[in-house]
């Protein structure tokens, strides 16, 4: 058995993806952001906060004759970027892609914070990270992946994000056509619940890959790439007009820069990631100044290949195996 479902930019500057997602008996539809760095399937519901749920789609247990309350249970999640959410649980029938797992975690959201009010373009999460990073208490809950690993034909699943246009998360098999290059594999390091792995060097302008090893994650929840600042200024320093804005907390430009490439080497393949995928977007609608695709990785404490670089690749998060699959797009 297989699930592929489409995904499509939030706005212009792809932010975030949504994937729509049916839970429940009759299906109620939602559109939720999947996130391979936690490990939570959450979304706002009828146990939502009126003034926080305005203008969201909520999924709604007591309309679903498949819901069943998981008595005892809460969760409560506190994201990166200072983000969070918390609640209670359900289980209910969740589908995406065609690909039904019958007695999934559906955590009901009773808080949530500014930030996932103010998105109205998504309903909650989607963890794909490995259940060890799970919050639900007193006892924990897996993913809907690892709910369908084992029904799955194989226990994987890819990631196709595209520029402003629709891509695809294609559960259980590799459509190798999404892609022009070899897929190279390397280990995954899952012990924190995150797809973790080590990038084996980089380079700028499509100049010979070095040899500094780049410890990260995969973290398709994540709109940015963050590196470490030697190679975030190594970068910049090929950009005439960069500079650090403290109120846009990052690198911008001039929007007419032509940018250089930057490429990563992983498993034996370079995955380059073209200028233009690198200029994220204007600062304000109509500004001439953009925000830059990389930034730093130095306040986070680890490096996160975010939608910017999973963009260049197709990403194969191969469960099986425990490894990491790329092949440049
Ligand atoms: C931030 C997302 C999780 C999320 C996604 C979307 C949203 C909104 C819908 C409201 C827009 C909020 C939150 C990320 N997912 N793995 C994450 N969850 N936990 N850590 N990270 C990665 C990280 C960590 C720290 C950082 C960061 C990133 O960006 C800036 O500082």
């Amino acid at each position: 058995q297989t699930g592929s479902a489409n995904t499509n930019p939030s706005d212009s500057a792809d932010d975030e993806y949504i994937t729509s997602v049916s839970i429940g008996t009759p299906a109620q539809v939602l559109p939720l952001d999947f996130d391979t760095g936690s490990s939570d399937l959450w979304v706002f519901s009828s146990e939502t906060p009126k003034s926080s749920a305005s203008g969201h789609v909520t999924y709604s247990p007591s309309k679903s004759s498949t819901a069943k309350k998981l008595s005892g249970s809460t969760w409560s999640i506190k994201y990166g970027d200072k983000s969070s959410s918390s609640g209670d649980v359900y289980t209910d029938v969740v589908t995406i892609g065609g690909f039904s797992v019958k007695t999934q975690a559906v955590e009901s959201a009773t808080k949530v914070s500014t930030q996932f009010v103010q998105d109205t373009l998504i309903s909650g999460l989607v963890g794909l990270g490995f259940d060890i990073g799970n919050q639900v208490s007193p006892r924990p809950q897996k993913t809907w992946f690892s709910n369908a690993a084992s029904s799955l034909a194989e226990p994987l699943f890819t990631a196709d994000l595209r520029h402003q246009e629709t891509g695809s998360y294609n559960f259980g098999f590799i459509d190798t056509s999404l892609a022009k290059g070899t897929i190279g594999y390397t280990p995954a390091d899952g012990s924190e619940g995150y797809w973790g792995f080590t990038a084996t060097g980089y380079s700028v302008g499509g100049a010979k890959l070095n040899r500094n090893s780049i410890t990260g994650i995969a973290d398709t929840g994540t709109t940015l790439l963050l590196l470490p600042d030697n190679i975030v200024d190594a970068y910049y320093n090929n950009v005439e007009s960069a500079e650090y804005d403290d109120s846009q907390e990052g690198v911008v430009f001039d929007c007419s820069e032509d940018l250089p490439s930057f490429s990563f080497g992983v498993g034996g393949q370079t995955i380059t990631i073209s200028g233009d995928l690198l200029n994220l977007t204007p600062i304000e609608e109509g500004s001439s100044t953009c925000f830059g695709g990389l930034q730093s990785s130095s306040d986070i404490g680890t490096n996160i290949f975010g939608d910017v670089a999973l963009k260049a690749a197709l990403v194969v998060f191969d469960l099986g195996n425990e490894r990491l699959g790329w092949a440049q797009k």
